[in-house]
């Protein structure tokens, strides 16, 4: 499903390299973490996957798509494939939750009626039933990340991207929202998330990338935070 093969990138700006020679595949339907301190490079690795940015070296290929070669015109098409999730949530302040996620589908040009039965279903699932009408600003942050989730897999992607989900979350939300992304996993959807988190990288035990430095030092099944370094 994902394929880094020997990609390095270098920002402009950037005195060394935020990736150096990194090379990794991940199978459709698996889960796994990225970690490393910060400016290791893990957030480097989800914008290329994104092709937010394209890589200097090496190959990116999603979904049998090599994204160097990408055309611009084909970028919508690729990011259709791929939910996000941040850190932030990024909701749309003056909109409902309904409207957040039924956003997403109006953007793609989804019918009304498709969007009238499609949200409430995705709302069931992240657990906001009884919410659909709040606006964000009403909502607790697990909330709010919970109607961030909905709106990435709405469309059910083939992958899913997290970005630091639970870095603004207590632990105990942190794991509703980990059980989540396990219920989204199992249902086929490849899940990458970036995380400081030792103890949900401890307690999931999936595969775990680690980076240093932009280069991968660590790639486990089954691993944990702080072994194995
Ligand atoms: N737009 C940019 N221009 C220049 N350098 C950048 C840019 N974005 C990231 N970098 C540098 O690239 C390296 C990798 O950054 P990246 O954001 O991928 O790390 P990260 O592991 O996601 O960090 P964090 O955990 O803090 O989010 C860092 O040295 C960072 O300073």
């Amino acid at each position: 499903m994902i394929r880094l093969h020997s990609v390095s990138k270098v920002y402009p700006a950037g005195a060394r390299p935020a990736l150096d020679d990194v090379s990794f595949d991940i199978d459709k339907g698996e889960f796994v973490f990225l970690i490393g301190q910060s400016g290791s490079g893990k957030t480097t690795v989800l914008r290329l996957l994104l092709r937010e940015e394209v890589s200097d070296a090496g190959i990116v290929t999603v979904n049998g798509k090599n994204l160097n070669r990408l055309a611009r015109r084909k970028v919508p098409d690729l990011r259709r494939k791929i939910g996000c999730v941040f850190q932030d949530f990024r909701l749309l302040p003056k909109k409902t939750v309904y409207e957040n996620v039924a956003f997403a589908l109006e953007v793609i040009n989804k019918s009304p009626k498709a969007i009238k039965r499609t949200v409430p279903e995705v709302l069931d699932l992240v657990g906001l039933q009884g919410k659909a009408q709040r606006l964000p600003n009403e909502l607790s942050g697990g909330e709010q990340q919970r109607v961030a989730i909905a709106r990435a897999f709405v469309n059910r992607p083939l992958v899913l991207l997290a970005d630091e989900p639970t870095g603004n979350l207590d632990p105990d939300t942190s794991q509703g929202i980990m059980s989540l992304l396990e219920r989204i996993n199992r249902t086929g959807t490849t899940v990458v998330m970036a995380t400081h988190d030792n103890n949900i990288v401890d307690a999931m035990r999936r595969r775990v990338i680690e980076l240093e430095f932009g280069k991968v030092i660590r790639d486990q099944s089954r691993g944990v935070y702080g072994v194995g370094r």
